[in-house]
Order: C-alpha cells, then sequence, then structure tokens
C-alpha cells in the first residue's frame, strides 16, 4: 500500500501567553479533523507540543493534496475561532494569509510528508518542537544517520552500511527552493560544513542509498518570517522519522537529543538553549521559553495508527532533562551576551536593531 503520511503543524493560540492551547481549542481541531476522515484520509493523531497544535494523518493521496491541506486549514481555522472567542494569546498566530489557496506551504502552518509503500509493519517517529527553528534537527538527525558512533546500525546492519543521502535546503534563498544531495559517508565534511550553521541550511529529507526509493525522514522548512517579512513567533518544526530495518532503530535516534544541543529560539525568538527532549502534550516552559521536542513512536498498519509510545518519557529522560537544565541555566547566567542571545543578524525583534542604528550614528572619528 503507498501511503502518504502528512504533519501539519500550526499555533493557534495559548493560554496565558505562549504556553499550550486550551483543551476547547484541541476538542475542535479534532472535532474538524474526525469529520473528515473516511472522504479524505485513512486515520489521524491530534496533540500539542508547546503551543503548537499538531495534526497527523495517514491517507493514500500524494503530499500536497489540496483536500488534505484544506481539512487541516479547515480544522486550524475553527481553531482559532475558539481561541478568540476565549480570549487565548496569539489567536491565529500561524495562519499568515487570509485565503487558503491549495496548499498550506507558504501559509504560516509546518508541513512535513512523506509517501512510502507501507512494510508489513511501518514503525515512525513523528518529531514536533517548539520555541526553535528548522535547523534544530540538523545535529540529532546528523547522528543518527552518519555517525556510527551513535548509530552502531551504520556499521552492524547491511541495509544501513551503504549510509544515507541527505538533501539539505538553503532557507535563506526566497526566490526558489535551493537544495544539495550529499551522500553520507564520502560527503561527511561537506554535510558538516552545512549543517554547522543551521539558522541557514536545514536538512529537509533523508534517503536510503542502498533502496534509493526508501525516503527516511521528512522536516518542514518553512521559516516564518520569510513569508511575513517580520518576527511572528518561531518555525516550531515537525519532522517525520522512519525508523528499524533499513534505517537506524528508535533506541539509536532516542540517544541523539540525549545531548540536547544548543539551538536558536527561546524567549522571543532571540536566544540560545538546549533542545530539551520532553513528553507529549508539554506546555511551553516559564523557564524562558526552552526549546523542546516530544517524539511519538508508532506503528502504521493499512494505513491505521496504533497508540503511540511516548519516546522522552521513560526514566531516563528525567536524568537528561536534569543535565540539559544545568546546561541551560549556565547559559542564562549570562543574560544578553552573545552567545546566550543570537548574534545581530538572527535577532527576531527589532529593538537592538533600532537602538543600534541611532548609537552608530553617536560614534565619531578619534583625532
Ligand atoms: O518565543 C516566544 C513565542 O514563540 P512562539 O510564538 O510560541 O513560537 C515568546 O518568548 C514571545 O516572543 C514572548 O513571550 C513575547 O511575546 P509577545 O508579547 O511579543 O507576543
Amino acid at each position: 500500500m503507498r501511503l502518504t503520511l502528512s504533519m501539519l503543524k500550526a499555533d493557534i493560540g495559548a493560554v496565558g501567553g505562549h504556553t499550550a492551547p486550551s483543551p476547547e481549542v484541541l476538542a475542535r481541531v479534532r472535532e474538524v479533523i474526525t469529520e473528515g476522515q473516511r472522504a479524505v484520509f485513512l486515520d489521524s493523531l491530534v496533540f500539542h507540543c508547546g503551543d503548537d497544535i499538531v495534526v497527523a494523518l495517514t491517507h493514500t493521496r500524494d503530499p500536497g493534496d489540496p483536500e488534505v491541506h484544506a481539512l487541516a486549514w479547515e480544522a486550524f481555522q475553527e481553531g482559532t475561532r475558539v481561541a478568540q472567542a476565549q480570549g487565548l494569546y496569539g489567536a491565529g498566530q500561524d495562519l499568515l494569509k487570509d485565503a487558503f489557496s491549495g496548499n498550506l506551504v507558504g501559509l504560516g502552518p509546518q508541513v512535513a510528508e512523506l509517501q512510502f509503500e507501507e512494510r508489513p509493519n511501518e514503525p515512525v517517529v513523528l518529531l514536533a518542537a517548539d520555541k526553535t527553528e528548522p535547523g534544530a534537527y540538523n545535529l540529532p538527525l546528523y547522528l543518527a544517520f552518519a555517525d556510527p558512533m551513535h548509530s552502531p546500525g551504520l556499521l552492524l546492519s547491511p541495509g544501513l552500511q551503504a549510509g544515507f543521502r541527505f538533501r539539505v535546503m538553503d532557507v535563506e534563498a526566497t526566490e526558489a527552493e535551493h537544495v544539495i544531495d550529499l551522500a553520507a559517508p564520502e560527503r561527511l565534511y561537506d554535510l558538516a560544513i552545512l549543517l554547522r550553521d543551521p539558522h541557514r541550511f536545514v536538512i529537509e529529507s533523508i534517503w536510503s542509498r542502498k533502496y534509493p526509493d526508501e525516503q527516511a525522514v521528512a522536516v518542514s522548512t518553512t521559516r516564518l518570517r520569510n513569508i511575513a517579512g517580520r518576527y511572528v513567533g518561531k518555525d516550531d518544526p515537525v519532522a517525520i522519522v522512519r525508523v528499524q530495518k533499513i534505517f537506524p532503530a528508535t533506541e539509536e535516534l532516542g540517544p541523539c537529543f540525549a545531548l540536547a544541543p544548543f539551538v536558536a529560539g527561546d524567549t522571543r525568538g532571540s536566544h540560545h538553549l538546549p533542545l530539551m527532549p520532553v513528553p507529549a502534550n508539554t506546555p511551553a516552559s516559564s523557564y524562558f521559553c526552552m526549546p523542546m521536542v516530544m517524539g511519538l513512536a508508532v506503528s502504521i498498519k493499512n494505513g491505521r495508527f496504533t497508540r503511540p509510545v511516548d519516546m522522552f518519557s521513560d526514566p531516563v529522560w528525567e536524568h537528561v532533562r536534569r543535565h540539559v537544565v544545568e546546561k541551560a541555566m549556565e547559559m542564562r547566567r549570562q543574560g544578553f551576551v552573545e552567545p546566550a542571545m543570537l548574534p545581530y543578524g538572527e535577532l527576531e525583534y527589532t529593538g537592538i536593531r533600532d537602538r543600534l542604528e541611532r548609537l552608530l550614528e553617536e560614534f565619531t572619528v578619534r583625532s
């Protein structure tokens, strides 16, 4: 069965700040999605990461299918109406355009879609992150798909030994989509040169080299500020990762997040803090909006999801989180000084830029 898995995500309002959607907003999104079942898709999961609502759908249409996207758009719009009625903060924040034009890409919501021939058992991990940007997945995915120190399957399993092909997107290119395909391990150093800059170069997809038609990973790559031309909240990317057999195993992918790399985002989208792996449906952190990532491991059969297993909820992750919190607090001790605050070009609010321009005019040439 040729299946498409679509992950569609939007921040449409939250309770008491940029925290979490209300139960009523979530219920309305679920209701609209459920009404669309059978006509448009096979199965769905609706959950949240921080203040972002994620809709995951399985269907037999192609990625970018207008009806699938229209259903998600309608669900987010209906949810926004509830958020507005409840006075939630940032109601409809990620719906940047008024009219739906056949595809959610470019309208504000994040979209990751992956098409595949369903295996007899199809294990998949659904990742969602809040208060950060699409490049936040660069390092964990590189470790899982290219680094045998983290992913022993690259050495041990014949299905993985040929390595993987990484498609990297230059998200600063606005006129057209600029991508490059790099095969690991041969082009590992070239890959590293790009991935070291997660603001600009983002892993968009990863493919098996032994089975070139088999896509392992799809990451949403939309940068909201490229659409809106100004800061309207962080991008908060989603990603789909197929696991096991010819791909890294779930337990190889997991530890790649334990490193908790410093990523851009958190308060006012203008700082670096470590990416904290959290259980599903965790509200955004009141500690400086620490960037967070959640993962649901699911199996799919005939397009139906099993009940998900929460990837970052077992006891090991409590230990990891303690370490991540220490890392975050240490960084916060240096307040506004880089790299705690982002470099000038990446600041999402204009206050510093405006003030610096005035200050530069006050400089005089020393005689
Ligand atoms: O990062 C944040 C929100 O991100 P989000 O929109 O949830 O992706 C917050 O730190 C806000 O920038 C901060 O709370 C200020 O928000 P405003 O008062 O400007 O809306």
